[in-house]
């Protein structure tokens, strides 16, 4: 990539990712069709699509938004496994058709390589409401005849653990209290989501949910929140190219953290409600972060900010808490000119300028982002191959990148070939 000057210009922000696959798991418990507006079509999407098929659902595509309906849920079909590989958040049917069918068959799912990412606190808590749950061959088996309302001490606030328990819990009877519940904006938008279809939920966005059984409960339409990761990628973009770029439809506090970071980085940042916007001259200075649960900075940008302190003035220290193997990217940014130290959790990484542009690879959907935010800045041509990780959580990162100016695009694959595809920056 030759580095094309600072970015300029406004951006759309889609619903987030990690918000709109819950709501599609969580889909499946309700019984008439379930519309979300704003879907990105995303990879993730598309698969987790896939996964929901082989529980019975019909989903659909229509413009910017998704219908699915399940009218007769099954418990899992034969290809479920090819599909949960793909993706973590497969895992998140597990509660719903648990809830909807009394017996479900998940796979042990995929999702980004960044830890070894046990289920151990999702099949406690379902256990916890009365399910048995047998582990044989990548496959577990829940089942249930009735399951039934507890206390759940979660040993730690597991994003995915607490929007499983709470989607079994809906349905069950009598009063489930999750004590020690994830408090992400994404966890909050889906107690917000089951609570339209009629569920009784207390505790929204805190760390204690209380949630009454119900029946059954209604279809509905539902826009999900906007993605913080997302935006915070893009601002983040900004700091480290420079420019003026405007976000519209985002929720500012959702990025409450990312902003205080950029601002002692040397952004200027204006938040408005619904939009925010970001201008920033000159070299960023480095800035220390701890990626940690909510509301502490989140882990998914944690590689967007290794990126920013390869390229900014002194020295940052990035700590990462939330998982054990989230560095690969250093190995690419080292590749690139970076200089880094890996001392336990924690990366101390002093920034370098100009990096110089070569060919690298996406270890994982962020740390591919943030090979392509150094790639910005970076003398020379930058190639990121493995791009297909990066489109599992942005439609289109390059095309939102080349709007605000920057030289980037797309290597096109030869004709019916199905392997990595790169994105160029020169
Ligand atoms: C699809 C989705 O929403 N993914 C997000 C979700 O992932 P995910 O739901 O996987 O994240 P969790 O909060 O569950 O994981 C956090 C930590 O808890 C551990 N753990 C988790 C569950 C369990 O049963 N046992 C256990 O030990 C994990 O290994 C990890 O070290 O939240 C993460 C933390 O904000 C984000 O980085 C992911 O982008
Ligand atoms: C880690 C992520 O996703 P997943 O949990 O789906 O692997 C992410 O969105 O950064």
């Amino acid at each position: 990539m030759r580095a094309a000057g600072p970015l300029h210009g406004k951006v759309q922000i889609d619903s987030a990712k990690n918000a709109v696959l819950p709501l599609m798991a969580a889909a499946l418990l309700a019984q008439g069709p379930v519309i979300l507006e704003e879907v990105p079509d995303i990879r993730d999407v598309r698969n987790m699509a896939q996964v929901l098929r082989c529980y019975g659902a019909t989903v659909q595509r229509e413009g910017r938004a998704l219908r699915i309906e399940t009218q007769k849920p099954c418990s899992g079909c034969e290809e479920v496994e090819k599909w949960s590989r793909e993706l973590r958040a497969s895992f998140l049917v597990a509660g719903p058709a648990l809830a909807r069918c009394g017996s479900v068959r998940v796979s042990m799912p995929g999702g980004c390589n960044i830890g070894s990412r046990p289920v151990d606190l999702h099949l406690k808590g379902l256990a916890e409401l009365g399910a048995s749950v047998e582990q044989r061959h990548g496959i577990v088996t829940l089942t249930a005849e009735k399951l039934t309302g507890a206390e759940i001490h979660l040993d730690y606030p597991s994003v995915g653990a607490t929007e499983n328990i709470l989607m079994a819990a809906v349905l069950a009877q009598g009063q489930t209290v999750i004590v020690n519940a994830a408090t992400e904006p994404e966890v909050e938008d889906l107690a917000a989501f089951l609570r339209t279809m009629g569920a009784k939920i207390d505790g929204l966005g805190q760390d204690t949910l209380t949630i009454t059984g119900v029946e059954a409960l209604n279809g509905v339409r539902y826009t999900p929140i906007p993605d913080r990761i997302e935006a915070g990628t893009l601002m983040i973009a900004t700091a480290v190219a420079g420019g003026d770029v405007t976000l519209q439809r985002v929720i500012p506090e959702h990025l409450s953290p990312v902003t205080a970071k950029l601002q002692q980085a040397g952004a200027q940042i204006d938040q408005q409600p619904g939009s925010l916007r970001v201008v920033m001259q000159g070299r960023p200075k480095a800035v220390d972060i701890k990626a940690m649960p909510h509301p502490g900075f989140p882990t998914d940008l944690q590689a967007l900010i290794c990126a920013m302190d390869a390229v900014a003035e002194g020295t940052g220290v990035v700590t990462e808490t939330v998982f054990e193997n989230r560095f690969t990217h250093l190995g690419e940014l080292l590749r690139m000119g970076a200089q880094v130290q890996l001392e336990d959790r924690s990366a101390v990484i002093t920034g370098t300028w100009p990096l110089s542009g070569t060919r690298v690879t996406a270890p994982d959907l962020r740390g591919g982002a943030a090979l392509v935010l150094a790639g910005l800045v970076a003398q020379g041509e930058t190639v990121v191959d493995g791009a297909e990780l990066i489109d599992r959580g942005y439609q289109g990162l390059e095309l939102s990148l080349a709007a605000l100016g920057a030289d980037i695009h797309r290597e096109a694959l030869p004709q019916g070939t199905d392997g990595d595809a790169g994105v160029i920056m020169q």
